[in-house]
Order: structure tokens, then sequence, then C-alpha cells
């Protein structure tokens, strides 16, 4: 059976489930380039859904085709069984999908609360940015429950006056997190939340992501870090040239030969060997 077929399969046997993200045969080429080249999976509810892949395998390129960033140039996007590939990037967040980038993107001017409340206010209705700039009070006093929610839920509390630049990296994307919760999602897609961690900064990301599990929030993961992905996914892809070249349990996809071949290399597959 091919990798295709079996992914198929292994997404036809949830099909029953409640499925909040459909991808079908999604392609995404620039010109010549392949960058996504006809992916298909399912993510269920409550579930976190990891993307694992060597930089250049077009995972940060499926992800914009998720947030309506990039154009599909094929394939088919549903949102719990709703299609919205036509759906413009502005309205994506309306829809309940929230994300988180690879680098940080934190007003420095504002406090953590402010922050936050940018992405509440994202939630409520669209034109955060336009109310910021009319004026704080009325943001905040929009979106305070939703805020102090998500900052309770990521750990936050007690930081709420401080300003990004005052905390540690892993704090800064911690608030990042929050500001995402804030928007009140049903799909949080976080892109590389533990680049540039330390070991125990990612330990607490992970342990963050499983609390949010545990609450119900289904989650899509891209990382680089194999260890993390197999702590902490519940369904594991891996991608490389655009196209899946595994999917299943997380600590299977990482100990199949193809997967150690692209992505894992000598040192990494003799950890996922020794797992
Ligand atoms: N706007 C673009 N125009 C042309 N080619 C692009 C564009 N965006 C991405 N690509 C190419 O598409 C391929 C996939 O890139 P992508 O950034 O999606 O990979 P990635 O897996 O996210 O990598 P990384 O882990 O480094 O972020 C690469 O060959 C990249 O050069």
């Amino acid at each position: 059976m091919t990798t295709d077929a079996r992914s198929r399969e292994a997404t036809q046997n949830e099909s029953t489930t409640d499925v909040v993200l459909g991808i079908d045969d999604v392609a995404v080429h620039y010109g010549g380039i392949k960058a996504v080249d006809g992916i298909s999976f399912d993510i269920t509810r409550g579930k976190i859904f990891g993307i694992l892949g060597p930089n250049g395998s077009g995972k940060s390129t499926l992800l914009a085709a998720v947030t309506r960033l990039t154009p599909l140039t094929r394939g088919t996007l549903t949102f719990e069984g709703e299609p919205f590939a036509k759906v413009s990037a502005q309205k994506v967040a309306k829809l309940g999908i929230a994300r988180t980038f690879q680098t940080v993107r934190l007003l420095p001017d504002l406090t953590v609360r402010e922050n936050v409340a940018l992405g509440a206010d994202l939630g409520a209705e669209q034109g955060g940015m336009r109310e910021l700039l009319l004026g704080r009070k009325a943001l905040l006093n929009r979106s305070r429950d939703a805020v102090a929610e998500a900052l309770e839920r990521t750990g936050l509390t007690g930081l709420e006056d401080i300003r990004p630049g005052e905390l540690s990296y892993g704090l800064q994307r911690r608030v990042e997190i929050a500001r995402a919760i804030a928007m009140s999602p049903r799909l949080l897609l976080l892109d590389e939340p533990t680049a540039g961690m330390n070991k125990s900064e990612r330990e607490d990301v992970t342990s963050l992501l499983k609390k949010l599990r545990e609450e119900g929030l289904t989650q899509l993961l891209v990382e680089h870090d194999v260890q993390m992905m197999v702590d902490t996914c519940d369904t594991l892809i891996a991608m490389n040239f655009g196209v899946l070249i595994a999917q299943g349990k997380p600590q299977d996809v990482v100990r199949e030969p193809s997967v150690q071949e692209a992505y894992l290399g000598k040192r990494g597959a003799q950890d996922a060997r020794s797992q």
C-alpha cells in the first residue's frame, strides 16, 4: 500500500469522529516549485496533530495555505465540515482558527495584557489594529474577560503589566500562545513554538500544550524538535519535498526508514531507535 493510501485509510477510520480540519489533496506550487504537492489528512477534535519535516519540506507553506495566506494550486480545505479554501486570510480567525508564528511578533510598547487583548479583540471582530489606534481603553474594556482567561490558562497571571522585552524568551512565546487563545479558537496552529528555546523552556511548552489539549483545544503543531513531537502529539505526519512520507503514532513515524533518512540523520536515527 502506498503512503498516500495508508494515510487515507487512517483518516477514513476517523471519519465517523469529530473532524475539525480536513485537508484533501492540497497542493501549493510556486511556478515550478512544488512546495506542497497533494497532502491529505484530517485532524480530530481535542487532539494534537504534528507535522515533522526537514527545512524546505513544505510545512510553513501548508500552514500558510490553511490560514489562507497562500492560494491553493489544487485541493480542498474544510473546517468543521465547511469548505473554506475561498475564505480570505482576514476572515480565518472568525471561523475559529488562530495561529502563532515562527518568530516572536509581540508589540514591544504594549504590556502583556495589551498584547493578549489584540487577540481577544480579533476574536470578537475584525479590526483589532484599528481599535488599537483609536484607543487602548476601549480595546481593553471589550476584551477583558477573554484576556484574563487566556492569561490564566497559559500561566501568565501576575505578568499583565510587564512589557515583552522584560520577559524571558520562553515567556514571550507563551504570551503569543495566550494572544492566540484569547481569540477563543477551536483550532490552534503552532509554527515552531519551541524554536530557540532551552530544554526546560521546551518542556514548559510541552506541558502547556498538553494542558490545553486536556481542556479540549485541538492543535496543529509544526516543530523540528523530534523528542518534543513524540512527547506531545497524538498523531504525526512527516513531509519531505512537499509530500507526505509517513503518518501514524509519533513513535512509529520517527522510526520509519524514509523519515530517518529524510529528516533525522544518523544521530536522530540512533535517538529514535533507542526510544
Ligand atoms: N513564496 C515562495 N516562492 C517560491 N518558493 C517558495 C515560497 N515559499 C516557499 N517556497 C519554497 O517552497 C519550499 C517549501 O518551503 P517551506 O518554507 O514551506 O518549508 P518548511 O518545511 O516550512 O521549511 P522550514 O522548516 O525551514 O521553515 C521550499 O523549497 C521553499 O524555498
